[in-house]
């Protein structure tokens, strides 16, 4: 007659894996998490440049520069960047940045101000510390292109 301990470990090892390979799986998941997914996604995103513009628009410092720009089209070209800087599936199709911002005249102070606000639109879309200063440090990555031709 067999003991009634030879069934319980079999039973134990089953129970063990029922309840750790969703905790594993799930980590997993989460660990291959692109930028992008953890930005929102497109409606993440949407909302995170939504709440940056409106931001550069209440800054007297900022808005000037965007007198005659087409919003709609400034909208759309840094959805696509965004997506595309944070492994999402796009590709950046506007200009490159040192042309799209050449002779503005911009200076150190006003890059810093653009990336404050984009800062402060990711802490109020709700985007976690992480995720947020990646983002930020592949922005800042873009400040030589756009300095460039001043
Ligand atoms: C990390 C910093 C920045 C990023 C990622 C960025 C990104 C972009 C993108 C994607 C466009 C759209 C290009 C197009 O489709 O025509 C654009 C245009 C523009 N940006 Fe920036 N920009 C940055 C910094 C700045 C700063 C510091 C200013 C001024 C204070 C500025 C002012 C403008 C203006 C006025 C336009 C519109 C140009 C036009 O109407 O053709 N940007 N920027």
């Amino acid at each position: 007659m067999p003991s009634r301990h030879a069934s319980t470990l079999p039973f134990l090892t089953t129970l063990l894996l029922i309840v750790m390979l969703p905790l594993w799986v799930g980590g997993c998941a989460q660990r291959q998490d692109t930028l992008y997914q953890q930005l929102g996604g497109e409606p993440g995103v949407a909302a995170i440049v939504e709440d940056f513009t409106l931001r550069l628009a209440d800054d007297p410092d900022i808005v000037g520069f965007f007198a005659n720009s087409n919003i709609d089209r400034f909208v759309a070209s840094l959805e696509e960047q965004l997506c595309a800087i944070s492994d999402g599936p796009c590709v950046y199709t506007g200009p490159p940045m040192d042309r799209a911002h050449q002779h503005m005249g911009l200076t150190d102070a006003h890059f810093n101000a653009v990336v404050a606000h984009m800062q402060q639109a990711l802490i109020d879309q709700g985007v976690p510390s992480g995720p947020r200063n990646q983002l930020l440090g592949r922005l800042a990555q873009l400040h030589g292109e756009i300095m460039s031709l001043q």
